[in-house]
């Protein structure tokens, strides 16, 4: 698979889900990733969909699935989205004690590692775990709901990973998730993320595919500092 400079991963949580397929068909041709937002309702408080649908929804398209895991107890759920075809699942750094463990658990099942931090987490203790990892999502929201704000002032973690990244010249996509959208994906892409997750502004659009065509022009706009 030839690795896309910048990803525009659409959330489904913004989308209508009792026409998943359909919806998620809207955006393949357009989008680089589907951004599947699992949520337990423990470790936040929201409840979406779990592995039987990731499962059914696999077949239904050839997009690559960025699985995020808003869910206690990762290690017991996350390697079976890695074996039902994820190509990269995320899971939360407030959830897991061992985060290096699970990533190479991933990885031996065949996805790339994420690693997630909420909006109340800090960065500097995870950096030197980021050897182990494919993707770090750094929240740009509190995780558990779409629709919310996006917190401008969590773009220093952005700043800070990125800085880290270049230092160590390690291989890793920042994504970054929550509000992203075109008044916001700018400066994302400008403080160092790289992937771009974006629900409400996606599925909220009329036309869903344009609205991805739009944001990854205006991200890449703001990486080249065009
Ligand atoms: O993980 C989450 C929410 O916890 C996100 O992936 C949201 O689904 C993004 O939605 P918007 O903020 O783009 O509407
Ligand atoms: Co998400």
């Amino acid at each position: 698979m030839t690795v896309p400079p910048t990803i525009v991963a659409p959330s489904i949580l913004a989308a209508d889900f009792a026409r998943l397929a359909d919806e998620v068909r809207a955006v393949e041709g357009a989008a680089d990733w589907l951004h599947v937002d699992v949520m337990d309702n423990h470790f936040v408080p929201n409840l979406t969909i779990g592995l039987p649908v990731v499962q059914s929804l696999r077949a239904a398209t050839q997009l690559p699935f960025d699985v995020h895991l808003m869910i206690e107890d990762p290690r017991r759920w996350a390697p079976g989205y890695a074996d039902a075809g994820a190509y990269n699942v995320t899971f939360h750094a407030e959830a897991c004690d061992d985060p290096v463990a699970l990533a190479k658990d991933l990885r031996s099942a065949g996805a790339k590692a994420g690693l997630a931090i909420d909006r109340d987490t800090p960065i500097e203790p995870y950096l030197e775990l980021l050897p182990s990892f494919d993707t770090l999502l750094i929240m740009t929201i509190k995780a558990g709901f779409g629709g919310q704000r996006f917190i401008p002032q969590l773009l220093e973690k952005v700043r800070a990973a990125r800085r880290h990244v270049a230092a160590g010249h390690l291989e890793l996509r920042i994504e970054v998730d929550g509000g992203i959208a075109a008044d916001t994906i700018e400066q994302a892409a400008a403080a160092g993320a790289d992937a771009f997750v974006a629900g409400t502004a996606v599925y909220g659009a009329d036309d869903p595919a344009e609205a991805v065509r739009r944001l990854r022009a205006l991200a890449e706009r703001a990486i080249s500092g065009a």
